[in-house]
Formats: C-alpha cells, sequence, structure tokens
C-alpha cells in the first residue's frame, strides 16, 4: 500500500500544574502509529478532548512530539524544510477566525504562494477559485462578505494553491448547516479524487460515514480502532466504536442495542485503557494493560481480542 505519512508511536504529553508546587504529565497523544495513503481520506473520529486535534498538529508540525516520529514520504518529518509546509497544509473548523478579515481573498489565497516564491500566481487564483467553485469576483471580497460556506471555500483553495499532497481538515464542516456541510464533503471528495489525501478529524461519525475511506477511532489520547470505514461502521471491535455508533441517531439501528457506558469524569491513565472506566466489557487487567492486535489490516487495542 502506498504510504504517504506515518506517525510511529507518536506520544504527546502537556504538563501541568496540580495545587501550588505539584506538576502532572498529562497524555494528550500516547503511542500513536497509523498512516494516510496515497489519495485517502482517513476519518479520524472521537469524542472532545480524545486528542484529534493534536495529532493533527503534530502532522502539521505545529507542535512536537514528546516522543514518536512522523514520517512522510520515508523522511522524518521534522527534518524537512520548508518544502513541509508545501506538501501538507490545513483547513480549520472556523474560517470566521482562520481568515484574514482585513484581507481580500485574492491576498489570503496567494499569501502561500507568495512565501513559496511561486509566480504564476494568477492563474493559480483563477485554477484554485474554479476548483472550490467560487465566481472570480469574489477574488476582491473580504471574509466578512461570504456566507459561511463561501468562507469555508475560501480556506480551501488557500490550502490546495501550493497543490498539496496532504491536507489536515480539523472538524473542518462542524460549523456549518446541514447542506452547507454536504456540499463541502463533496468538495473534499473531488480534491481527493484529483489526487490530494486528508487527515479528516471530526467528532461525529456521521461525517465519517459519508466522507472516509479509512477510521481511526481515538480515545484518551490512544488509537481504538483502525480499520476500513465499512468494517469499522458494521462490524465495530472496540466497545468505545460501539459507544460512538449508539449515539448516531436511527442510521445504524442495528447498533442501538442497549449498553451500560458509564458517564465519568475524562482522564486519561498513565496505564492501560483509557476507556476502562466506562466500559462494560471491562476486565481487571484492562486497568493494567492493553493487547493490540492485528488481523486483516485491521486493528484493536482491546483485551477482548
Ligand atoms: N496546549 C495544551 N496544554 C495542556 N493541555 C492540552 C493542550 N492541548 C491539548 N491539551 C489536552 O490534551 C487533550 C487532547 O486535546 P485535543 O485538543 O487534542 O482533543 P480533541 O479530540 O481535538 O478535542 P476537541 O474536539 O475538543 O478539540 C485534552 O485533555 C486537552 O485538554
Amino acid at each position: 500500500m502506498d504510504t504517504l505519512i506515518e506517525t510511529r508511536n507518536l506520544t504527546k504529553t502537556y504538563r501541568l500544574k496540580r495545587g501550588l508546587f505539584g506538576k502532572e504529565d498529562i497524555y494528550a497523544l500516547k503511542d500513536v502509529s497509523l498512516s494516510v495513503r496515497r489519495s485517502e481520506i482517513l476519518g479520524v473520529v472521537g469524542e472532545s478532548g480524545s486528542g484529534k486535534s493534536t495529532l493533527g498538529k503534530l502532522i502539521l508540525r505545529l507542535e512536537k512530539p514528546s516522543s514518536g516520529e512522523v514520517v512522510f514520504m520515508g523522511k522524518d518529518a521534522f527534518k524537512i524544510g520548508k518544502e513541509y509546509t508545501k506538501e501538507v497544509s490545513v483547513v480549520f473548523q472556523d474560517p470566521r477566525s482562520s481568515l484574514n478579515p482585513r484581507m481580500r481573498v485574492k491576498e489570503i489565497i496567494e499569501e502561500p504562494l507568495i512565501v513559496h516564491g511561486v509566480k504564476n500566481r494568477k492563474d493559480i487564483l483563477e485554477e484554485v477559485l474554479q476548483k472550490v467553485q467560487l465566481p472570480l469576483e469574489f477574488l476582491n471580497r473580504k471574509p466578512d462578505d461570504l456566507s459561511g460556506g463561501q468562507r469555508q471555500r475560501v480556506a480551501i483553495a488557500r490550502a490546495i494553491a501550493l497543490k498539496p499532497k496532504l491536507i489536515v481538515a480539523d472538524e473542518p464542516t462542524a460549523s456549518l448547516d446541514m447542506s452547507v456541510q454536504q456540499e463541502i464533503l463533496k468538495l473534499f471528495e473531488n480534491l481527493k479524487h484529483q489526487g490530494i489525501a486528508f487527515l479528516f478529524i471530526t467528532h461525529d461519525i456521521r461525517v465519517i460515514d459519508k466522507i472516509a475511506d479509512r477510521v481511526a477511532v481515538i480515545y484518551g489520547g490512544m488509537l481504538m480502532e483502525l480499520g476500513h470505514k465499512e468494517e469499522i461502521l458494521s462490524n465495530p471491535l472496540h466497545p468505545y466504536t460501539r459507544f460512538l455508533l449508539s449515539n448516531v441517531p436511527v442510521k445504524h439501528p442495528k447498533f442501538r442495542r442497549e449498553e451500560d457506558f458509564k458517564e465519568v469524569e475524562y482522564t486519561v491513565p498513565q496505564e492501560g485503557c483509557p476507556f476502562a472506566p466506562r466500559c462494560p466489557d471491562y476486565m481487571q487487567e484492562c486497568s493494567k494493560s492493553v493487547r493490540r492486535s492485528e488481523f486483516n489490516g485491521r486493528l484493536v487495542s482491546c483485551n477482548l481480542y
């Protein structure tokens, strides 16, 4: 399989102050190994605080790993120069805050081209605007003159201007209305067919259903399950994936069996499975260690297997 980027045992801890003198390292991401293949959409799903954005930030080099590696086309991403930002770009959730309101659309899209010294900018501006299906006269508008969906199209135009191989899309449709969301997802799919791969971060498994090729399920900073979307959605192995699916209204009724998922205060343990305190299949060993299994390219971190 043609791997574009991979994370190897990627770990990020943050040091938090506890009380007057105390300190504690919390795991935002723990030992995550996964890959994104060329021209695929890898969906990353999990609840708030599960570590999705941290994964995105490490891949974008906005944060440094505490340990582990990001390997892009066989090279340590942190040892690649400025050209890395040409190959890997980003679309954030809220274009209102990610786009500078004082700049015109033309300047917004042109900025990364100028940074990288690209010459034929006029042609590229026209090309990307066409790709995101916005009329040319929008080049002179400012973000405040646009609707939410149009703003996100501008953010996407900017993200594709340098012809990246990978886009990290962090909840890119979460702030949009349902109908606009569908249009933007369609646009991502078109871009995928033009050769761009995506790390698509979302808390909403329904969005995964619409867009992803493969899915990484993350909880407590750990990779719970990874596999092809169809397999994960029709036959979830990890109890946490079952939990996510049980919260989806009606679409997957066969998973709506009542299970005892406990509501607990969210803390990531130093060892064992982070989902253990909520898990209906909890066993004593889950507080101490987690077994990782792989079969047919599918990964699951759970002592049930
Ligand atoms: N800069 C930081 N300092 C301290 N803790 C942080 C920092 N960034 C993230 N965290 C913690 O790391 C964990 C993972 O956060 P992250 O933002 O990656 O989760 P997420 O799944 O993207 O959630 P959300 O959807 O709410 O953004 C959380 O417990 C969060 O509080």
